[in-house]
C-alpha cells in the first residue's frame, strides 16, 4: 500500500534555488523513493513571481513524476504553510558582488517573522523546518521565536553546502574520491567566519590532517577558500549558487529523515545546548546525527584544537551580533 504522502512547503519557490530544488523533491530525491509528495509554493503576491511559479508548475506537471501527488501555488503563508510536514525557507534576497551574508539582515530578517507565525498557526503538528535564505542562522533564530508553539530543535538551517564544498577540497588535494571524505564538519555561521573542521574529518579512513601534510594550506587556503566559495561562485556566475544550493538541501533534509550510520555526522545549524561553548540559544552548524524518527542529537565529545576553538569562538562572536541587530524581531 502506498505510503500517505507528505505535506512539503517551499518558500521562493519561482527562484533560482526553487528551480534546481522542485524536481529533485518531487522524483524521491529528498524523502525517499516511495514516499509521495504534496508540493506547497509560495511566492510574493506579485503578478510577476506568481506567473513564474505557475510556469514552474506547469514544468513540474510535464515531468509526471509519480511522486507528485499534488501542488498548491499561493502568495498566501497561511495557506502555504497549511498541514506542512516540512517547511522550507528558501524565498529572500540574495547578496550581490561585494556584499556578505549578513547585509541581507534588516531586509530579509522581517520575512521569516510572519512566516514562522504561520507555521506556528497552521503546519502540521509535527512540523520541521528548514532555513536557506541569507542570513540562515538568523533568519532561522527570528522564526523560531515568532513560531512559540513548535518545538526549538525542529528549526535548522543549513550548512551543509559548506560540508559538499569542504569535502570536494579535501578530496583533490589529497587526489582521492570525494566518496573517500568522511566526517567533514562544519561548525558556526553559514558566512565568511565558518569553521571547516580539518581535524574531525577523515579520508580514506585517516585523520584529514595525518593524510594532508600542508598544514598550511588546511589553515590557510583550504578555510578560505571554503568560507569565500558562496562570494566566488557569485563573482563567477553573477549569481549566487543555486544547483549547489539545492543540492546542500536534498541532503541535509535526506540526512535528518533518515538514521545516521554510527560514528559518523552531518553539519547542521541548530539552536545551541552550550555545547563546544556555543551561546545557548543561537542557531549555529554543530555535528549532527540523526536517529530517523524526528528526533537528533548534537555529538559530544570531538576535540578541537586551539586554532578551531578560536575560529568558533570569533563566528559565535558574529552570530551574537547578528542576534542583537534583530533583536526587535525576537520578542
Ligand atoms: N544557506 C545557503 O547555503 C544558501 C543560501 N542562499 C540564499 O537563498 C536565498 C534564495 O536564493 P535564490 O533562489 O538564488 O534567489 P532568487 O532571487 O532567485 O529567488 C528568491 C525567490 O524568493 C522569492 N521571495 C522573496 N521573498 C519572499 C517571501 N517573503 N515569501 C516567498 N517568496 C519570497 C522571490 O520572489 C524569488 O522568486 C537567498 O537569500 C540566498 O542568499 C543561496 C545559496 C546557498
Ligand atoms: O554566498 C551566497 O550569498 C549564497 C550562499 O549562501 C552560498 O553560496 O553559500
Amino acid at each position: 500500500m502506498s505510503k500517505t504522502p507528505i505535506h512539503v512547503a517551499v518558500t521562493g519557490a519561482a527562484g533560482q534555488i526553487g528551480y534546481a530544488l522542485l524536481p529533485r523533491i518531487a522524483s524521491g530525491q529528498m524523502f525517499g523513493p516511495d514516499q509521495p509528495v504534496v508540493l506547497r509554493l509560495i511566492e510574493i503576491p506579485h503578478e510577476k513571481a506568481m506567473a513564474a511559479l505557475k510556469g514552474v508548475a506547469m514544468e513540474l506537471e510535464d515531468c509526471a513524476f509519480p511522486l507528485l501527488r499534488d501542488m498548491v501555488l499561493t502568495s498566501d503563508v497561511n495557506e502555504g504553510f497549511r498541514d506542512a510536514n516540512w517547511a522550507l525557507l528558501v524565498g529572500a534576497k540574495p547578496r550581490g558582488p561585494g556584499m556578505e551574508r549578513g547585509d541581507l539582515i534588516k531586509e530579509n530578517g522581517p520575512i521569516f517573522v510572519g512566516q514562522g507565525r504561520a507555521i506556528n498557526d497552521h503546519a502540521s503538528a509535527d512540523v520541521r523546518v528548514a532555513v536557506v535564505g541569507n542570513p540562515c542562522n538568523t533568519n532561522a533564530l527570528i522564526a523560531m521565536h515568532a513560531a512559540k508553539d513548535v518545538p526549538n530543535e525542529r528549526f535548522t538551517a543549513m550548512t551543509r553546502l559548506d560540508q559538499n564544498r569542504a569535502e570536494a577540497q579535501l578530496a583533490q588535494k589529497a587526489g582521492v574520491a570525494v566518496s573517500e571524505v568522511h566526517n567533514m564538519l562544519i561548525w558556526g555561521n553559514h558566512s565568511a567566519t565558518q569553521v571547516p573542521d580539518f581535524k574531525n574529518a577523515t579520508i580514506g579512513g585517516k585523520p584529514a590532517d595525518e593524510v594532508i601534510t600542508d598544514h598550511e594550506w588546511l589553515k590557510n587556503d583550504f578555510f578560505s577558500t571554503v568560507q569565500k566559495r558562496g562570494a566566488a561562485i557569485i563573482q563567477a556566475r553573477g549569481l549566487s549558487s543555486a544547483m549547489s544550493a539545492a543540492n546542500g538541501l536534498i541532503d541535509h533534509v535526506h540526512d535528518l529523515v533518515n538514521a545516521t550510520a554510527d560514528g559518523s555526522w552531518r553539519s547542521v545549524c541548530v539552536p545551541s545546548d552550550g555545547s563546544y561553548g556555543v551561546t545557548e540559544g543561537l542557531i549555529s552548524s554543530f555535528p549532527v546525527q540523526s536517529d530517523g524518527q524526528g528526533g537528533y542529537k548534537i555529538v559530544q565529545g570531538l576535540e578541537l584544537g586551539d586554532f578551531l576553538s578560536g575560529k568558533l569562538k570569533a563566528s559565535v562572536a558574529e552570530l551574537e551580533e547578528e542576534r542583537e541587530t534583530v533583536a526587535d524581531l525576537l520578542s
